[in-house]
């Protein structure tokens, strides 16, 4: 593999004895990972019917090895959300996050996912989970995957941190700054990383990073939890800007966190000025575990006064106009998903508790998106059928992994049925992948036409 040559200096002179142990590491293959989704089954559920040959990583509950040549990303069970593929060194982060339900959630820099979803696992859709991204294609694919995986809490928004700090001061209780870098941890698994790298843009990197962080920090109640990470090695972008960040601002702490088997610690010597406690932050090495480049530190800001003006969202106070979406309700589902009910335009969505205003905020995702109001019906939508149990509906129609059948909902095509008339969850092994409206034997397939296999087997 072609390194650049200035970071292949940078590092020897960083790393010195253990730089060979660590260049060889880029001769070996990259470690593939994938995380159960709680939110749609238990571990035990999944590892019962897994066709995957699977190996737990020893630092997230819910987090396997792969092999190489198994696709799970291919597979019916990746459609319907029961797991997201993550690189394994990323999983650490969202445990060092360890947000708890009811808890108001930031995830400033959240696309594709990865993390949000990890966020949300721990959330067990209770509380407020916010997923921010600034990039709008970005900000539209952690939206998919924040419907794929049943998340009921979470707004996505498609902002800059500033925005977002004037809007939410000293709110939130737990906030994650997973930060563009410059990629070096991720040398082997991206070849764009490799070509985009320059000492320059490392110095680049570090100038937004340290802005992001101040951002961020602005809108952590007192007494809140801070995670900054990255996925590079320069101390640029790691160890300086948590020593910068921490010696401007001596109401934050460095906290100690655990230390799993095989990670390391911040360098102190790497700095001019190190921080207190600098030396608790974690460095994730690939010579030393099975995952790639990862750097977190964890931050705590001290107690004080918390601001008592806040505006909240406004909500749907006239529940006559949901009178269709009842009625779909009392018709398919054995609960009634109740409100604060927002109406986007003709979308029906359910906002979290202690959800502020969104006002001129660019939105994509204001909460659980539960449907359409069409004219005297309404529509139940991809995302509800994704967040839903089989004990929660009326109707269901359960698939084999194997199946045809599976296969040709994925593509759009409709299935025979039988039974009462109306919205059935389409399920592979008991998991939610869509919706199938049956009518006169026919299941006519409700699965959203951007997401179909089409050109696939
Ligand atoms: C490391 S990635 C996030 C990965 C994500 N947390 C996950 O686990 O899937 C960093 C993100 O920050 C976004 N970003 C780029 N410039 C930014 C800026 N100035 N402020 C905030 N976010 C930015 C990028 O678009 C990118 O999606």
């Amino acid at each position: 593999m072609e390194l650049p040559i200035d970071f292949q200096v940078k590092m020897q002179e960083l790393l010195k004895d253990e730089y060979e142990a660590f260049i060889k590491s880029y001769e070996e293959s990259k470690k593939q990972g994938l995380r159960v989704n709680p939110l749609k089954g238990s571990v035990d559920e999944f590892l019962e019917i897994s066709p995957f040959q699977l190996e737990k990583i020893p630092w997230v509950q819910e987090g396997f090895f792969y092999n190489e040549e198994e696709r799970p990303g291919k597979h019916p069970f990746h459609e319907a959300g029961v797991y997201y593929i993550q690189e394994p060194s990323a999983m650490a982060v969202g445990e060092m996050v360890d947000p708890k339900p009811g808890e108001k959630v930031l995830d400033l820099c959240a696309a594709p996912g990865g993390k949000t979803t990890h966020l949300a696992a721990r959330m067990a859709q209770q509380g407020f989970l916010l997923a921010n991204e600034i990039h709008p294609s970005r900000a539209r694919i952690l939206s998919q995957n924040i419907e794929r995986l049943g998340i009921r809490n979470a707004v996505v928004t498609n902002e800059t941190p500033k925005r977002l700090a004037n809007r939410f001061p000293s709110f939130f209780d737990r906030i994650l700054v997973d930060a563009p870098c410059s990629g070096e941890g991720m040398f082997r698994k991206d070849p764009e990383a490799r070509a985009e790298w320059s000492l320059e843009n490392v110095v680049n990197c570090s100038l937004r990073q340290i802005d992001i962080l101040n951002d961020a920090a602005s809108m952590l109640r007192p007494g809140g939890r801070l995670v900054y990470s990255t996925c590079t090695f320069s101390p640029e972008e790691n160890e300086e800007v948590i020593s910068q960040f921490i010696n401007k601002n001596p109401h934050f702490d460095i906290e100690h966190v655990h230390a799993y088997e095989g990670f390391d610690h911040g360098r102190m010597a790497w700095v001019n000025e190190p921080a207190k406690h600098l030396d608790e932050t974690l460095r994730l090495w690939p010579h030393h575990i099975q995952g790639e480049g990862h750097y977190i530190a964890v931050l705590r800001k001290k107690e004080g006064a918390e601001p008592s003006k806040r505006q909240y969202a406004e909500t749907l106070t006239d529940q006559k106009k949901l009178k269709d979406y009842f009625q779909f309700a009392q018709e398919n589902l054995h609960i009634t998903p109740q409100g604060p009910f927002l109406l986007f335009g003709d979308h029906l969505y359910v906002v979290p508790e202690e959800m502020l205003s969104l006002k001129n905020l660019k939105v994509l995702r204001p909460g659980w998106h539960l449907g359409t109001m069409k004219k005297n019906r309404f529509e139940p939508s991809h995302a509800l059928a994704l967040s839903l149990k089989r004990e929660e509906v009326k109707h269901y129609l359960s698939l084999n992994q194997d199946s045809r059948e599976v296969r040709a909902y994925l593509r759009g095509e409709a299935l025979q049925g039988a039974g009462p008339k109306g919205w059935y969850l389409i399920e592979v092994e008991g998991y939610a992948i869509g919706w199938g409206k049956l009518a006169d034997g026919t299941l006519k397939n409700h699965f959203p036409k951007g997401l179909r296999w089409t050109g696939r087997e």
